[in-house]
């Protein structure tokens, strides 16, 4: 039976402490190698029996999981807020009128506002601590919620999604610092991918909300926007009642609370090892870090500006190799492989974005058991490949494109564009103009390349398809893409691509930049990562369409397979493997030059 008592949690230990043995045994890790590194672990111990001691120490304290959980609400958020715009959108627009630019700007403001308040996330952390950041962010998230459930007008939309962005940047830097800076280092890996675990459930779930409620054609959109108060209020009630990370009271001085706090989330067991670990290396660390603001100070100092390398390079490889133009294009994608009914398409998103998330537990699973670099490493490789089954598909479909057979003799469309394409991709390409046709039995025939009703994409201005689809007419509107029998290559390369992203590259980025910097450069290096990201998602998410349209859909799938394969060479020489260390232990394997993880790479496996 388990046994809580609110700092004790004694079967939890036992257990644990069996399986921490295990997988000691099991570790090879590169960590090991470096001489500097050997040395630091040699002053005390050896590395293995630090580490199996360390485990057996530890225990497993389930008020751990309970801080884990309620910081993870902040991921929730993170994906919840983020997934739910394109399904509020679809109503949104119909109901208040919203030309493309608002729209844009209602997506965009959000991630731009995230972008910038990460950065400012990283001041108050150091300021103010992690625990009061987490309950800023979710009293930030409430309101935004509250704002965009009973926005009047678009104006106070676009108030209560730049309110929501400001909540997000600070919560996705704050919360994986703090779940690392909380963690026992045998269960760190682990609790951080929870985060990103929370962040893709987020997504799932707000794809489930705008299913459930695009039913509701007038005020749905209120209660999409209008949910995540409940989580936000659940996390902002949770941490009035959390503690503050020990390791950031004690580089505050407060050694008293330190102690107590690592005590309690530790199940009571003896601290003495961890906590004077903590403070020597914060005493270290005061004579590494040298003058000046802590940006300059990272700038300045060797080991610290390695690290901010690997932090923001992972976190800009993990959104050029595309995801979000995956997550956000996956109607479209499975439009394309012959899923026609839109009510259909927005359930088969919260399909993929399932898949997304199931494959991310297998990321939670996998990150302490064969370690962040590998699992990056092969994550990499798959996505690269993954993507090229995609751009594959869609090069064939291109090829295969139906021309343009009718072309209607109406006078209005005249000056419009979209008739003089020839075929059906350059036409799809062109977000003004979509493709009509009927059906002979599987042949397309009678196809037109007609301009979009911009209030509803669903239709054509004028002609055939001013209705949208009317299978029972045997006419066909398809916005966005062309039917073709290769979309079958696309799903698969769609399936494949987050088999491989989810596990490694959308969970890594996070938990590793969680733990690289010393204590003096998290709170700013994590900053300045998160703020990589989220820049690198605007941009990648705003120019995709008009990549899209100079290189094509394979052009671009093919350059973000380009891309990973880039970011598989940079996890190869430059990221260093942190699984088992204790934070404090991680500085050091930044004191080489990075490329040096490829080579010992390479003389390991010459072995
Ligand atoms: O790690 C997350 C996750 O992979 C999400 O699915 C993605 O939308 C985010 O941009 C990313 O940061």
């Amino acid at each position: 039976m388990i046994h809580c008592d609110g700092l004790k949690c004694v079967q939890c230990q036992r257990g644990h402490a069996g399986l921490g043995d295990r997988r000691v045994e099991d570790e090879r890790s590169l960590i090991k190698t470096p001489s500097n590194v050997q040395a630091n672990n040699q002053e005390h111990d050896s590395p293995t029996s630090t580490r199996q001691k360390r485990s057996v120490q530890h225990g497993s304290p389930c008020f751990v999981y309970t801080l884990a959980f309620f910081s993870a609400l902040g991921g929730f958020l993170f994906g919840y807020d983020t997934g739910v715009v394109s399904g509020a959108m679809l109503l949104l627009k119909r109901e208040m009128n919203l030309s493309s630019l608002w729209q844009e700007l209602l997506v965009s403001i959000t991630v731009g506002a995230a972008a910038v308040s990460s950065l400012a996330g990283g001041y108050l952390n150091g300021l103010y601590g992690r625990r009061i950041c987490i309950l800023l962010a979710s009293f930030i998230f409430s309101a935004g919620g509250i704002i965009l459930s009973v926005a009047p007008n678009k104006e106070v939309l676009l108030c209560g999604r730049l309110t929501i962005g400001l909540g997000l940047g600070i919560a996705s830097m704050t919360v994986p610092v703090y779940i690392a800076e909380v963690s026992p280092s045998e269960l760190r890996g682990q609790l951080v991918t929870i985060n990103t675990l929370f962040i893709t459930g987020g997504q799932f779930i707000a794809s489930v909300v705008d299913g459930v409620f695009s039913y509701l054609p007038h005020d749905g959109w209120r209660y999409m926007l209008g949910l995540s108060v409940v989580p936000a209020a659940l996390q902002f009630l949770g941490f009035l009642f959390l503690p503050e990370s020990p390791r950031w009271l004690l580089q505050k001085g407060d050694t008293q609370n330190a102690r107590l706090v690592l005590t309690r989330i530790r199940g009571g067991v003896n601290v003495d090892e961890e906590y004077e670990s903590i403070r020597s290396s914060i005493e270290e660390e005061k004579i590494d870090a040298g003058e000046g603001p802590v940006l300059w100070r990272i700038l300045t100092f060797a080991p610290a500006r390695r690290a901010l390398i690997v932090g923001c390079g992972l976190q800009m490889f993990q959104q050029l190799s595309g995801i979000n133009t995956v997550m956000y294009y996956s109607a479209t994608i499975l439009q394309m492989s012959g899923v026609q009914d839109d009510q259909m398409a927005i359930w088969l998103a919260a399909a993929t974005a399932f898949t997304n998330f199931l494959f991310t537990l297998l990321g939670v699973w996998l990150v302490d058991r064969v370690g962040r670099r590998k699992l990056t490493l092969g994550s990499l490789l798959g996505t690269a490949a993954s993507l090229m089954v995609l751009a594959t598909g869609f090069l064939l479909s291109a090829q295969a494109s139906p021309p343009v057979t009718f072309h209607p003799n109406d006078p209005s469309l005249h000056n419009s564009t979209c008739i003089t394409y020839g075929f059906c991709e350059s036409c799809m390409l062109n977000p003004d103009c979509g493709f009509c046709y009927g059906k002979n039995g599987t042949v397309v025939i009678e196809t037109s390349c007609m301009p979009v009703d911009a209030a509803n994409t669903e239709a054509a201005v004028a002609g055939r398809c001013s209705n949208g689809t009317q299978e029972s007419l045997g006419v066909f509107w398809a916005y966005n893409y062309c039917p073709t029998s290769y979309s079958w290559i696309v799903l698969l390369g769609l399936i494949l691509y987050l088999a491989f992203f989810a596990p490694g590259m959308g969970p890594m980025p996070w938990t590793v930049n969680s733990e690289i910097y010393p204590l003096w450069a998290r709170s700013t290096g994590n900053a300045c990562s998160a703020g990589v990201n989220w820049l690198c998602n605007v941009l990648v998410s705003l120019t995709f369409l008009h990549v899209a349209q100079s290189l094509t859909y394979y052009g671009v799938f093919f350059l973000y397979s380009g891309l990973a394969l880039l970011g598989f060479v940079f996890v190869l020489g430059c990221v260093p493997e942190t699984k088992g260390l204790r934070l404090e232990e991680i500085e050091p394997l930044f004191g080489r030059q990075l490329q040096m993880w490829c080579l010992l790479w390479i003389h390991e496996i010459r072995k």
